[in-house]
């Protein structure tokens, strides 16, 4: 075959993927592994970043296989990943010096509750755009250093590097030649002063994370470095978080236009464009994109347990087989039950940013079932992306005319109908709910020429749109009930 190919790493919490798009931006073929989720202890989530590096290549030479492929016809390769999870190698050798800390772990609550009491929340928020928080990769870096017996040595000696998952994977497909990463994850590190685009010094000192570890920060299409294939080599020319990825992905170019992903978690993001706005209801500010030589904003709320809490049912129930059963099985959720299901298993992201919250069922009576535990869950995702649009709507002053979805959880007709049910608000699920692939394949073609921006909203096209069929008087009691349950789960441990 002689026809051009990009493809798009997607590097999720869950399972590694990647995309085989042709030249029109028509996704060809995907191949995905799921890895081990590591829990050494209650809040600690660990991945094995070699195991990440292998299902990745692993993904990326099937795909290619299975559609007979040759490495001379990929003409670039766009990475997305999982932010915030935190990996520290060894430069010479390659290895880890100790597994990622996944952006779910909790394990640094403690280091975050110190620096709040050095008063560095201001300057955290004035300068990051973040929250202090144990999500972002600071605290584990610098768990890291404390815990991995000789690592803080062998850090200022300057023979380790840290990385978010794309640096990881960048540095392994160039054979250690570039330790780099995009504007997009380093603002996710809490280390990254994003109004004046260089690492933070004061926050470096702070944490005694010595600079020599950090990549270069580079725009999110750019030429990263080289994966030799063969005889091939093919560019690495674009990089972005995943959220962002999918906000590009979903074509969201201009101020107030806004997307919500439904993987593990939930991530709602609203372009700003080149101004960095600071919101008053506990959404953080984050880089939307580096590109064309200038860097945009935006806002976000984000969500950490929403597809993983149909993997709860799935993996620790076992009350499903697969997480698509779960809309099966809560279109027979019978009666006037009302359940709720927080899901906090992470502590609380956006708005309301507890570490301490810990998941609870609510409204249980001798009549509950399994459905209505299944369909209080998948409410939960609905649930708190209203959270997270109430935030955003109040702080950008507008009505969002509707509310564009992606990620694998959207694919679920239940919840999508519910989530316009209780915003009251259209839903818009697009034909390509691989949003996130399709923004990391755009970076990278525009780099080298192949596509433009405006082409991504040419071939963006509606699936199904959701229109809300609830009354207002049953929506807003439903919500209530879901703030009250909230409510109850805040400041569990102790
Ligand atoms: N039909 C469905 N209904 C509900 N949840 C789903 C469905 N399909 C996938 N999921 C959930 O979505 C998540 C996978 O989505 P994906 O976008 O691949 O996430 P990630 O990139 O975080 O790994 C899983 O947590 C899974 O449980
Ligand atoms: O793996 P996902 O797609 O749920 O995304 C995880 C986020 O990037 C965490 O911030």
């Amino acid at each position: 075959m002689d026809s051009s190919y990009i493809l798009a790493i997607d590097q999720g919490t869950t399972s590694s993927r990647t995309v085989l798009f042709n030249q029109q931006g028509e996704i060809k073929g995907i191949a995905q592994q799921e890895f081990r989720q590591i829990f050494p202890h209650s809040g600690w989530v660990e991945h094995d970043p070699k195991e990440i590096l292998s299902t990745q290549l692993g993904t990326l030479y099937k795909v290619m296989k299975d559609h007979q492929v040759s490495a001379a016809s990929v003409k670039a390769i766009g990475i997305t990943n999982q932010r915030e999870t935190t990996i520290v190698w060894d430069r010479k050798t390659g290895d880890p010096v100790y597994n990622a800390i996944v952006w779910q772990d909790k394990r640094t609550a403690s280091i975050c509750e110190e620096l709040k009491s050095r008063g560095l929340e201001e300057y955290v928020r004035h300068n990051t755009g973040l929250v202090i928080d144990s999500y972002f990769s600071a605290t584990k870096v610098k768990w890291i250093l404390d815990n991995v017996p000789g690592a803080r040595a062998r850090a200022e000696k300057g023979e380790l590097a840290f990385g978010t998952v794309d640096t990881w994977l960048i540095w392994n497909m160039t054979g250690g030649k570039a330790h780099v990463t995009d504007y997009t994850n380093a603002s996710r590190t809490m280390l990254f002063n994003i109004r004046e685009l260089r690492w933070d010094q004061k926050l470096l000192q702070e944490l005694t994370i010595p600079a020599s570890m950090l990549p270069e920060v580079k725009p999110s299409a750019h030429h990263f470095g080289d994966l030799q294939v063969e005889k091939s080599v093919i560019p690495i020319t674009g990089v972005a978080g995943d959220q962002q990825a999918a906000l590009f992905g979903q074509a969201c170019f201009e101020p107030g236009m806004a997307k919500n992903t439904y993987g593990t978690g939930c991530f709602m993001l609203m372009n700003t464009g080149t101004s960095i706005q600071r919101s008053k209801n506990g959404l953080i500010t984050t880089i939307a994109w580096g590109l064309d030589g200038k860097v945009e904003y935006a806002l976000e709320g984000s969500v950490f347990i929403a597809g993983a809490a149909v993997q709860w049912l799935r993996d620790s129930l076992h009350l499903i087989d697969q997480s698509k059963d779960s809309e099966y099985f809560a279109t027979k959720a019978l009666g006037s039950n009302e359940v709720y299901v927080v899901p906090a298993f992470a502590g609380l992201g956006a708005p309301y940013w507890d570490m301490y919250a810990r998941g609870a069922i609510f409204g249980l009576t001798r009549d509950t079932g399994k459905d209505h535990i299944i369909k209080a869950t998948l409410e939960s995702l609905a649930y708190q992306t209203k959270d997270i649009l109430n935030a955003m709507q109040e702080d950008a002053g507008i009505k969002l005319a509707s509310l564009k979805v992606d990620g694998g959880a959207s694919a679920n007709n239940v919840l999508m109908q519910f989530q316009s049910d209780i915003l009251g608000t259209e839903v818009d699920r697009p034909e390509v709910i691989e949003s996130t692939a399709m923004g990391a394949a755009y970076l990278a073609a525009i780099r080298i020429g192949l596509w433009k921006k405006e082409d991504i909203a040419k071939t963006r096209k509606i699936q199904k749109c959701f229109k809300p069929q609830m009354d207002e008087s049953q929506r807003s009691r439903l919500y209530k009930g879901w703030q009250k349950a909230v409510k109850r789960t805040m400041n569990w441990v102790e």
